[in-house]
């Protein structure tokens, strides 16, 4: 089983085609587009995109923007930070990350939107895990955010992630096209200036480095899926917003398969078995983008559409042995590069009232689940539940 590639070529057309210059793709292909969205939002809600039109000369840019920022010294990255008043700026999350026999247990515990009982799983020795990221918001004073702050290094930064985050914009604008038609909208229904509006939006760029590490593994753990150790690079957690927009930096991705992973947009009744726990590797396609649905989207469409959780495990690249005597195949050391991910999160206007969608409801077989709420006060109360706040 994989994630469904979907080519939005047609989307594209389709917005060129509002202008009138250009012709529209063929019908067929714009429907064929529609339906695979429809059906990869009802299934995984995690989908990747071809032909998405964003530059590679962008990407490389803002790849290289952002190593050189996660490379620069400790004083420079603290330049601007991550503060109660700026929800933006540079994090670094250097936890105890714990590693885990491989017998179906998924999560690093320290998400509270990690669905896992402790109970079950098997700690098999601890390590350092660390994840650093810099994330910045709108540039436009009407969506009530703080104004961007950038580090003085390196000169590139700036530019690249402003460029890259007006890409974004255009591209979330061009999925949502798309989106609206899958749910029997308006093409521009999400468009609406009290919905998703360029000038009120709340979306938030945000570039993530998870440095290279190194562990060892009993030798004759190696292709035993039941001793394999599962080093946890970023615990499972669903995403808060619509959806988002991934450049993922290589293998590593997974997406939660439990069938009793019941989880509601509030991520309030969370349950899964961890022995039945099956995480799917999510493929990394270099020049394509995966796009994952939020909670904010499972919510509006009433549960249709899914909001899943994911997380990712640190994937061996070499496996050497130690030089220190310990090359009698007792013992492996295991070596996992660098990981750099861009993660663009697309989110609605603060103000935009969030109603279950009427083509997602019955009065009487599925009544709405969820009350109205203003997207603003839904990503507040998904933080703060994040940080063991209930709200
Ligand atoms: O690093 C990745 O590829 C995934 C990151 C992610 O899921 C997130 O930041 O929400
Ligand atoms: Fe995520």
């Amino acid at each position: 089983m994989n994630i469904p590639i979907i080519d939005i070529s047609p989307l594209h057309s389709l917005t060129i085609a509002d202008d009138h210059s250009s012709s529209p793709s063929s019908p067929a292909a714009l429907q064929k587009c529609i339906a695979d969205l429809k059906s990869a939002c009802q299934s995984h809600g995690f989908f990747a995109i071809q032909n998405h039109g964003i530059p590679s000369s962008l990407i490389t840019a803002v790849r290289h923007a952002s190593r050189d920022f996660f490379d620069s010294s400790p004083d420079i990255k603290r330049e601007v930070t991550m503060s109660e008043d700026y929800p933006y700026g540079y994090e670094n999350y250097e936890s105890l990350g714990v590693m885990y026999c491989s017998n179906g247990s998924g999560g690093d515990g320290n998400d509270s939107s990690s669905n896992d009982s402790s109970a079950n799983r098997q700690q098999v020795s601890t390590m350092i895990d660390s994840k650093e990221t810099f994330s910045i918001g709108p540039s436009h004073n009407s969506s009530k955010m703080p104004p961007r702050q950038f580090p003085s290094h390196p000169s590139s930064f700036q530019r690249a992630l402003t460029e890259y985050y007006t890409a974004m914009e255009t591209l979330a604008c061009t999925l949502f096209r798309g989106l609206a038609l899958a749910l029997d909208l308006k093409m521009d229904w999400f468009l609406q200036r009290d919905v998703f509006d360029v000038t009120a939006h709340q979306c938030a760029l945000r570039v993530l480095n998870y440095p290279p590490l190194e562990y060892y593994e009993d030798a004759d753990a190696a292709g035993d899926e039941t001793k394999n150790k599962t080093v946890i690079r970023a615990g499972a957690h669903t995403d808060y917003g619509a959806l988002t927009i991934l450049l993922s930096g290589g293998p590593g991705l997974q997406l939660c398969l439990d069938p009793n992973q019941e989880t509601n947009a509030n991520n309030d009744t969370i349950t899964s078995n961890t022995n039945t726990t099956t995480w799917m590797d999510v493929p990394h396609l270099e020049g394509a983008f995966i796009i994952n649905l939020g909670d904010l989207m499972q919510r509006w469409t009433n549960d249709r559409w899914r909001s899943t959780l994911h997380r990712v495990v640190a994937v061996p690249d070499d496996i050497a042995c130690d030089d220190e005597g310990h090359s009698n195949n007792e013992r492996r050391l295991i070596r996992c590069s660098r990981r750099q991910s861009i993660a663009f999160f697309v989110n609605m206007n603060g103000d935009a009232n969030i109603v279950p969608f009427e083509s997602c409801v019955d009065e009487k077989s599925n009544p709405a689940r969820y009350e109205a709420i203003k997207a603003s006060d839904h990503l507040m109360q998904r933080h703060l539940r994040s940080m063991g706040k209930q709200t």
